[in-house]
């Protein structure tokens, strides 16, 4: 008996001593420092743009329309009250060529100084079944929330460096975690974000650089406005099940999660859940995400079988009201 309370002991205390090594990120000040924020414009970006300026950050924002661009500026600068820093604000598309990239970045740093933060926001969500996206479209998607990611990334990670640390947050979603109906073209664009992720933060560690991939659930964005337009109602009908939440919430766990150093930004119970069935083997932020890990990755695998079967419900009923209606028209 005593032998083994011992031998329990001696396995905690293993384990304890692997996770503390494994990460022991310090938490991020943004008072004064330069958070980058690409598709800053408007939805997650601009909300996320607002928290960091709350918290006292010197903002800039990327994204392609000058004319958003100005007016996000003017309500950014608003935020500030009595502390008030200018915004700075450039126009460029990121997923175009590097050499402009590279040089909307250095316009930033040159008024606000090397980024401390940079967040990849700038993405589009394309929901319809692989039969109609088009070949053009799965390149877009790919472009646009992969590379245009990979690319300010690049341009701001040699100073990031040379700084001694910093934070890099690729905005992926709840479909960069599991596959689902009219994602065939957005989920693989989003799957990429994290084998990207996982290896940058282990190459950047040593430089006291942290990573996060943030998951979102549906969020009320002029982005999702736009996607639910013509947005398959069996993508509908699954997305819903995480709900819609509001972009300030999304932007306030993201930046949390962001100055904590957590690999993984999730929220809702949906997001608790997906968070801890597939970490996989992503860096592990604490002892207690890690004791979480280990014992909710099967039962939350179990509950899934459910989630799935009420998925492939939803496809069959859609399918056949679909057919329905054809016969109905053909008659
Ligand atoms: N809303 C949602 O339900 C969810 C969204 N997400 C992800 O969050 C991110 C933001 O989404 P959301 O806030 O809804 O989107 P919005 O459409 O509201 O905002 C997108 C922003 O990105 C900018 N942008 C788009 N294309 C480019 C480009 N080529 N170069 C530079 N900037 C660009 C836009 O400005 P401009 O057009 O002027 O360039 C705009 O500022 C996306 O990556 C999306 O996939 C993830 C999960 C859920
Ligand atoms: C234990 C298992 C738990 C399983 C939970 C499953 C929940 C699935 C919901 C998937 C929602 C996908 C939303 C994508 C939103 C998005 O990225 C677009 N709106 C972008 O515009």
């Amino acid at each position: 008996m005593l032998l083994e309370l011992f031998l329990l002991l001696c396995l905690i205390g293993i384990f304890k001593f692997v996770i503390s090594w494994l990460v022991s990120p310090q938490v991020l000040k943004l008072d004064g420092k330069h958070v980058l924020i690409t598709g800053g414009s408007s939805g997650i970006g601009k909300a996320m743009a607002k928290e960091a300026i709350r918290r006292g950050a010197v903002v800039s924002i990327m994204a392609r329309n000058i004319t958003k661009l100005e007016a996000a500026k003017v309500d950014l600068e608003k935020v500030a009250g009595n502390n008030f820093k200018p915004v700075c604000i450039v126009s460029v598309d990121v997923a175009g060529d590097y050499e402009e990239v590279q040089k909307a970045v250095q316009k930033t740093e040159d008024k606000q100084g090397p980024v401390n933060m940079l967040i990849n926001c700038a993405g589009i969500g394309v929901a319809k079944t692989f039969e109609d996206l088009k070949i053009d479209e799965f390149k877009k998607l790919m472009n646009l929330n992969y590379f245009g990611s990979v690319q300010t990334t690049k341009a701001v990670i040699s100073k990031m460096k040379e700084q001694g640390g910093g934070r890099i947050v690729f905005i992926s979603s709840q479909a960069g975690q599991l596959g689902l109906f009219g994602y065939t073209g957005y989920a693989a664009s989003k799957f990429a974000l994290r084998g990207l992720a996982e290896s940058l933060q282990m190459e950047v560690r040593p430089y006291n650089i942290y990573v996060t991939v943030a998951h979102p659930p549906d969020t009320e964005t002029p982005g999702f406005e736009e996607e639910e337009r013509n947005k398959p109602e069996e993508t509908k009908l699954i997305s819903g099940t995480s709900g819609l939440f509001k972009p300030e919430a999304v932007a306030k766990q993201i930046l949390q999660d962001s100055v904590n150093g957590r690999f993984c930004s999730y929220i809702g119970l949906d997001g608790w859940m997906l968070a801890n069935i597939t970490c996989g083997m992503s860096p592990v932020h604490s002892m207690c995400d890690a004791i979480q890990q280990v014992l909710t990755v099967s039962v939350f695998r179990l509950i899934s079988f459910f989630y799935l079967c009420h998925f492939t419900r939803i496809v069959r009923k859609c399918k056949a009201k679909r057919d329905k209606e054809q016969k109905e028209k053909m008659e």
